[in-house]
């Protein structure tokens, strides 16, 4: 520390700060004769720049659009942060479009959100600028008008620390949270074929798919449904593994077991859980090999291609035959058209190939109620990947079914005798669902439900060889049409153990 002794007295601080100032005066005067003027100016902006104290924030600007395209994260920024406004934000905008199941909220001009992320602080401000652009229109330009427009963009501000966070983890997350979003709000679609284009060939026509069906609601062997759902997940996270492996992004599988066993309602549980559109290929309406090309190269990726009973809907010459009639043709007129026919093998390599490899994330489903009367070429591995057995209702799938059509506990006393009975029946899921829908009285319900059970025991095979409540109409005219003979069940026989059946139920999963 100074003893007072040692302080500079104020008259030598006086006179160093003179001469100072006079060295100073002296330099400038100098550097103004010595230094030309644009260099002397040049000089000064530098030194400025060095000494201006550093910003510790950066902000980055998120425009509407790049010019051509939509910015994507602005897009993204843009949903996020309408789930960040807070009490202190004063004025938002709020709309809902025809598509939209909610309402949609957004900022307004100016307003601001702060988003806290790991530990560190995010502001965003919203901006709107407006302005005035020549009028394209105006050829003439006699009136010269203009056209106001508004420049959108978001301002997002953070400490400087901060820039690699915001790169590598911070938009990649709202980029994600966005889809998320956009996946859950979006209203999936089912196609079908329209077929009133008589020259052009079949279209696809699309509807709002609304099937209520979800893995929630669907009675199936809870291993088998796990297996399903995580087979799901596995693929539709595997994006870079298909393209190291070479192989096209698309997996396939085989619905098969009697009507009414829920086979239509797990493609609906499996598009409401992906959040997938369905196109439904109704085999029957095509006629050409060139239309069914056509009609897949139109589908769309993260879709579900759907061919309904496959055995029943056309009857699709094999392999065989088809190197025959190739073969046969070869020496036929030339006249004669070439694509004229719709052939299995068509199906399988449009399947395998071209279709497959133009588009991401596709799913292929194929359903039949009689897998064993199929070509071995489709049900092997690489095109139908998985083959699920949907089977008859098992005591876990009634207890789902009561509790969502009836909400009844799960330890009602009529629960044991119908644990006893409905092992040694064989009765579908939609059968069940029909009785569960006859009372609005819970315990009548079940009782009435105990009674069919016994009643189908007494009745020995009843549903093996006779008629079949279970079958829907539409069921049993698509067999007449096309010549199928009725038959119910997979071989479950009465005198099988309960385990046999739980197993035979499970080899449907086969990877
Ligand atoms: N496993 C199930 N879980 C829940 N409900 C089911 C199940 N199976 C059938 N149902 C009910 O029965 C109705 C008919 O079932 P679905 O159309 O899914 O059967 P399917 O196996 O596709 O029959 P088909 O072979 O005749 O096409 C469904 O709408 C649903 O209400
Ligand atoms: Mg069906």
């Amino acid at each position: 520390m100074l003893s007072p002794r040692d302080m500079p007295s104020p008259s030598s601080i006086f006179s160093a700060y003179a001469s100072m100032t006079a060295s100073m005066m002296l330099l400038r005067s100098m550097a103004n004769e010595l230094i030309p003027q644009p260099i002397r100016g040049y000089l000064m902006n530098a030194f400025r720049y060095l000494i201006k104290p550093r910003s510790q924030t950066l902000t980055l600007i998120i425009e509407e659009s790049t010019g051509i395209a939509r910015n994507q994260v602005y897009d993204a920024a843009e949903a996020y942060l309408s789930t960040r406004v807070s009490p202190q934000n004063e004025r938002l905008k709020i709309s809902k479009s025809p598509k939209e199941k909610k309402l949609t909220i957004r900022l307004e001009k100016g307003e601001k959100v702060m988003d806290p992320f790991h530990g560190a602080s995010f502001h965003w401000r919203f901006i709107c600028a407006e302005s005035e652009k020549n009028n394209p229109n105006d050829h003439n330009n006699i009136n010269i008008s203009s056209v106001r427009s508004e420049k959108r963009s978001f301002e997002l501000s953070f400490p400087n620390k901060y820039k690699e966070m915001v790169l590598d983890s911070y938009l990649p997350f709202i980029l994600e949270k966005a889809k998320e979003m956009k996946d859950d709000e979006r209203v999936l679609k089912m196609h079908t074929l329209n077929t009133t284009y008589c020259y052009s060939g079949v279209k696809w026509d699309s509807i709002n798919l609304e099937h209520p069906s979800t893995f929630d609601t669907l009675a199936m062997d809870p291993e088998l449904k796990n297996a399903v759902m995580e087979d799901l997940d596995r693929f539709v996270k595997r994006r870079d593994f298909y393209k190291r492996v070479g192989r096209a992004w698309k997996r396939g599988y085989l619905l098969y077991g009697p009507p009414g066993t829920g086979k239509s309602s797990l493609i609906a549980a499996m598009a409401n859980y992906l959040k997938f559109d369905i196109f439904d290929l109704q085999l029957g309406n095509i006629v050409r090999d060139s239309d069914l090309r056509k009609l897949l190269l139109a589908t769309a990726n993260r879709s579900i291609l759907v061919i309904e009973d496959i055995d029943c809907s056309i009857d699709l010459p094999d392999r065989d035959r088809d190197r025959d009639r190739d073969r046969d043709r070869r020496h036929l007129d030339a006249r004669k058209q070439p694509d004229l026919q719709l052939t299995l093998s068509g199906l399988l390599n449009f399947i395998d190939g071209l279709w497959s490899s133009c588009g991401d994330e596709r799913i292929i489903i194929f359903t039949t109620n009689h897998k064993e009367r199929l070509d071995p070429a489709l049900l092997r591995p690489g095109r139908m990947d998985m083959h699920i057995h949907m089977s008859y209702c098992s005591y876990q799938g009634f207890k789902l079914l009561a509790s969502n059509y009836l909400q009844t506990p799960s330890d009602h006393p009529l629960f044991g005798e119908i644990e006893g009975l409905i092992e040694d029946i064989q009765i579908t899921p939609a059968q069940v669902a029909e009785e569960l829908m006859k009372d609005e009285d819970a315990v009548a319900t079940l009782e009435g439900f105990v009674k069919l059970l016994k009643r189908k025991k007494m009745e020995g095979d009843v549903c093996e060889n006779g008629p079949d409540k279970a079958e829907p109409p539409h069921q049993q005219s698509k067999r007449r049409k096309v010549g199928c003979k009725q038959k119910r069940g997979v071989g479950i026989s009465k005198t099988n153990t309960v385990t046999q059946r739980r197993t035979r139920r499970m080899r449907g999963c086969s990877f």
